[in-house]
């Protein structure tokens, strides 16, 4: 690569993990690399997405396991929303600094402002001409808005996970990742919840008959459910807060969620003018990550795509456009199975073919666990447990998904299984652990 008539070698707008896992590399290996970055370095994950929402939910899920061995240990526990909140802070503080300080120290430049293209090979951040010889659009999503009357007084989640206090009642609209991952975190920690859903469907890409174990323990926990709502308006009472829907109905709460998805962010990149396509789910990649102008790419969440807009796929990406610019592959990309947990108490965990898919397909057998048979799932006294494992003719895992307190850590496990469809011979030459959930899980196969 040379740097002969541009500033950069490869300049990436956004520095999330579709940009740092692989520009980070890149860098090191003495490519000229620029970033250009709006906001916070790290974007969504670190800032206010993972990182953040785990530190918020880990009492959460410690208060599930005291309730469960409650004979054992004694009383619940009384979490406290304001020093969570303070110890969330305090862990995900740091980390745009010390992501900045992993770029720099690699060679990285970073520009910081927003950045739009003038021709396919400059861009202008803060009235500057920036040019390079290649580019990579890892801007993200932004939260979607309800444009309806009164949305001044909705939040989004950034908002939630910033809130010094909890309000006392919260309506959460959408039941998605988000919707139920809040209204777990918001009942916990004392606030009545209302969810109103769009349809009658939660988490629609998870397995239902799961998903429906989650709504009921949510239900018993306090948690509202309102299905096939239709929200008209918004308005403000003196203080309450109030979703006008289904023409006549209403909620009245202290605060309100709009957890109704999330949105690539396309516009103001002047992307029409430089003839990069995108549409409403986001820029048009072929199968090397390039978009619709050859020498810039796509990577995170921003691309149009089928694989889950998550964290894992968003550093795949990364890292293969690093291989590409250094010449270390010319193969177009393979994604590998890419598991996604949703973290509700308890969790539900899936990578592969889903039970859905495969009851459609006569050459898969599906294998229903009820794992709480398992004697190491009584040691924490585990409510719930229940997984589904899909089989090819060899016998060889090609889906799993679970419903459990340990479910992310299963799907975790099995992960080799799936990718490197490994054999019933070779699944046996695996030994883990003994007592763990990944001896637990494995013994499954
Ligand atoms: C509440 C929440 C919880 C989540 N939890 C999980 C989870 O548990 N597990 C998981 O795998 N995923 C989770 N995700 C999803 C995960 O955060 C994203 O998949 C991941 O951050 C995508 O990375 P990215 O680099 O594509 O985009 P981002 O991290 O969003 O980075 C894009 C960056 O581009 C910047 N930018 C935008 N436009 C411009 C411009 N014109 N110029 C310069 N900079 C610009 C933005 O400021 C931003 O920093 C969660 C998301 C949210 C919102
Ligand atoms: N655990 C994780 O990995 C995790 C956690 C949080 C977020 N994320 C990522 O962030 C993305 C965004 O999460 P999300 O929960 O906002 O989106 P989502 O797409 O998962 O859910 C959006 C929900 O809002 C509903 N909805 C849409 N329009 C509505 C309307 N007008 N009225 C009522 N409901 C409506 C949808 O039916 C859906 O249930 C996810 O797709 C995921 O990629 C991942």
């Amino acid at each position: 690569m040379t740097t002969n008539s541009y500033d950069f070698d490869v300049l990436y707008l956004g520095s999330g993990h579709g940009t740092f896992d692989g520009a980070i590399p890149l860098a090191a290996q003495g490519i000229k690399v620029a970033v250009v970055e709006s906001g916070l370095i790290g974007g969504t994950c670190p800032n206010r997405g993972c990182n953040a929402k785990i530190t918020l939910e880990s009492p959460v899920a410690l208060a599930q396991q005291v309730d469960e061995m409650q004979e054992l240990v004694g009383n619940s526990l009384k979490l406290d929303w304001a020093a969570t909140v303070a110890h969330k802070t305090e862990v995900i503080a740091e980390l745009p600094n010390f992501i900045a300080t992993l770029m720099e120290n690699n060679g990285i430049t970073i520009i910081r402002g927003r950045g739009h293209f003038i021709d396919t090979h400059t861009i202008i951040v803060n009235g500057q001409k920036i040019s390079a010889a290649k580019f990579v659009i890892a801007t993200g999503l932004h939260p979607h808005q309800l444009d309806l009357p009164g949305r001044q007084i909705i939040n989004d989640s950034s908002a939630f996970m910033n809130l010094k206090q909890l309000p006392k009642r919260i309506a959460i609209i959408g039941a998605g990742y988000i919707g139920m991952e809040f209204a777990t975190i918001a009942t916990a920690f004392g606030s009545e919840v209302t969810v109103l859903m769009r349809s009658d469907t939660a988490l629609r890409s998870f397995h239902q008959p799961f998903v429906k174990k989650i709504i009921d323990k949510l239900r018993a926990d306090g948690v509202t459910f309102i299905k096939n709502a239709k929200i008209n308006s918004f308005s403000d009472d003196q203080g309450d807060k109030i979703i006008h829907y289904n023409d006549v109905e209403k909620v009245k709460v202290d605060w309100i969620l709009d957890a109704t998805g999330r949105i690539p962010n396309t516009t103001g990149l002047g992307l029409e003018k430089i003839g990069v396509d995108y549409d409403d789910s986001g820029i048009i990649v072929n199968e090397f990550l390039q978009t619709t102008v050859p020498h810039i790419y796509a990577s995170g969440d921003v691309i149009k795509k089928k694989q889950p807009k998550l964290t894992p796929t968003a550093i795949f990406e990364s890292l293969y456009l690093m291989k590409t610019f250094t010449g270390n592959t010319k193969e177009a990309i393979v994604y590998p199975a890419i598991p996604s947990t949703v973290f509700t108490i308890p969790r539900i965990a899936k990578v592969g073919i889903s039970p859905k898919d495969a009851a459609n397909n006569s050459e898969l057998t599906i294998v229903s666990n009820d794992i709480l048979d398992n004697w190491y799932r009584h040691v924490e006294k585990e409510s719930f447990g229940e997984n589904k494992l899909i089989f090819d003719q060899q016998k060889r895992l090609v889906g799993a998904t679970e419903i459990s307190n340990h479910a992310e850590d299963v799907i975790n496990t099995l992960l080799p299984a799936i990718e490197f469809k490994l054999t019933p011979t070779q699944i046996a030459k695996v030994v883990h652990i003994f007592p763990t959930i990944g001896s637990a899980s494995w013994e499954l196969l």
